[in-house]
């Protein structure tokens, strides 16, 4: 089998991918998820003239030198002056009180001084000024917020301000997640002489979590064809929205979790991509199921997640695809083969802005190296090396 271009096994996974669906969430549960229908302004913000600051409304043509204003009323927020304001009056008023009929401007308490009932000032105000006018926020209908985006607090904050009690937002994925190998033990254990410990799932469950409805950790499976069909078989009649297995996905004699999911009934999408490290991604459906087979070496799960998993969990919220960042690279890299690199690198920060620097290490089962990347260099197939300073296409690792 030939390898797959890696755009061609992107848009083969992202054809698969089901349109989003809504549900609705109270406010308190939004932060973080895809929001699906605009929010809309159900109200003008503000509903009525405010005033910005303590101190006093008055008529901007009342205020002239050495004269003052007779104080006959007050305005509070939440309990507004009833009257109406006649010529040379004033009314003491409140940051966020409505602003009187026949008012025009408010001056801050600093800048007035009060004697009896009645009250000077050391300005002439402009109209309008200190007042926060009617609509001037947003009005009633305006869209605040467009459908499409991951809810930051910020954007919660305003569809609470536009009296939006519930949001629409894409409903999450049910991802399962399964690691394989007989060499495999859970950290904490004792390890025996041929024995790896199982990393994987602890890097992919919360790299995905974030997208999911829920992320269950099915644990390991031995590398024994019988063992193997029943746990798979056992995760799938669950039918999770994705399930994601790592290791066996090559060619060895031991590399079984292809045939067992095609005897469970696993459709095959594609196997086998042009790019390093991560060769032997696997994807297929069965059922409404998406399944990706990542391949066993640490920085090829991680890397073939970042690659495949997340820009599909990301259509499937009806997220656009991550915008890569250019950056200047720190350190010139060497000629790339004819599989797609996707190069370790670190983002540092200089006085000219950010950077990335390679890093050396290609082997994709060295994890420490892993551990230091916060980016990926998408380096082209072929590619020849590419001098310090030169614009390269990075992928943020921790990005959403
Ligand atoms: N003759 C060939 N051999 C290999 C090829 C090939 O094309 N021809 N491809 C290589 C490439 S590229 C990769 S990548 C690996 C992937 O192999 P598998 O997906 O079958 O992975 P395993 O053999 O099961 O494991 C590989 C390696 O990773 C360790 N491992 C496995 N699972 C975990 C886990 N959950 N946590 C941590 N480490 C794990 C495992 O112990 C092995 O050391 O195949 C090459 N071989
Ligand atoms: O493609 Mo494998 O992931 O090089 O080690």
């Amino acid at each position: 089998m030939s390898l797959l271009p890696v755009e061609e096994a992107i848009a083969a996974i992202l054809k698969r991918v089901p349109t989003p669906v809504g549900e609705t969430v109270s406010l308190d549960a939004a932060a973080g998820r895809v929001l699906l229908e605009p929010v809309k302004a159900r109200h003008d913000q503000p509903p009525f003239n405010a005033s910005a600051m303590d101190g006093y409304a008055v008529g901007a043509a009342d205020i002239m030198e050495g004269h003052s204003l007779k104080v006959v009323g007050t305005s509070q927020a939440g309990a507004s002056y009833a009257g109406r304001l006649g010529s040379q009056e004033a009314v003491r008023i409140f940051t966020g009180a409505p602003v009187p009929e026949g008012a025009d401007a408010v001056i801050m308490q600093e800048q007035a001084l009060l004697d009896g009932d009645q009250v000077s000032f050391s300005i002439e105000p402009l109209p309008g000024r200190n007042i926060r006018a009617l609509g001037n926020d947003f009005t009633t209908g305006q869209t605040l917020i467009e459908a499409g985006v991951r809810l930051t607090p910020m954007q919660i904050a305003v569809a609470a301000a536009a009296n939006t009690p519930t949001l629409t937002v894409a409903r999450r994925p049910r991802i399962a997640l399964l690691a394989t190998g007989d060499e495999l033990a859970l950290p904490g254990a004792a390890l025996g002489p041929d024995q790896i410990i199982a990393s994987n799932s602890f890097g992919l469950a919360p790299m995905l979590a974030p997208y999911a409805h829920t992320m269950t950790d099915h644990g390991i499976a031995r590398d024994d064809r019988e063992a193997l069909r029943d746990k798979l078989s056992a995760i799938l009649a669950d039918a999770p929205d994705v399930l994601i297995t790592t290791g066996g996905a090559s060619v060895g004699d031991h590399d079984i979790v292809q045939e067992i999911l095609v005897e469970l009934g696993v459709t095959l999408d594609f196997w086998r991509i042009n790019m390093r490290p991560g060769k032997p991604l696997m994807f297929g459906t069965i059922g409404k199921t998406l399944v990706f087979g990542l391949p066993g070496n640490p920085v090829s799960a991680m890397v073939t997640a970042i690659v495949f998993i997340k820009p599909a969990l990301r259509h499937w919220l009806g997220l656009t695809p991550q915008t890569p960042w250019h950056l200047p690279l720190a350190a010139a890299t060497p000629a790339n083969t004819a599989r797609r690199h996707f190069m370790r690198a670190q983002l540092q920060q200089t006085p000219n802005g950010p950077v990335a620097l390679p890093i050396s290490q290609t082997d994709s089962g060295h994890t420490s190296s892993m551990a230091l990347a916060d980016l990926l260099i998408v380096q082209p197939e072929q590619a020849p090396g590419q001098a310090a300073g030169t614009l390269v296409e990075t992928i943020v690792v921790d990005a959403f």
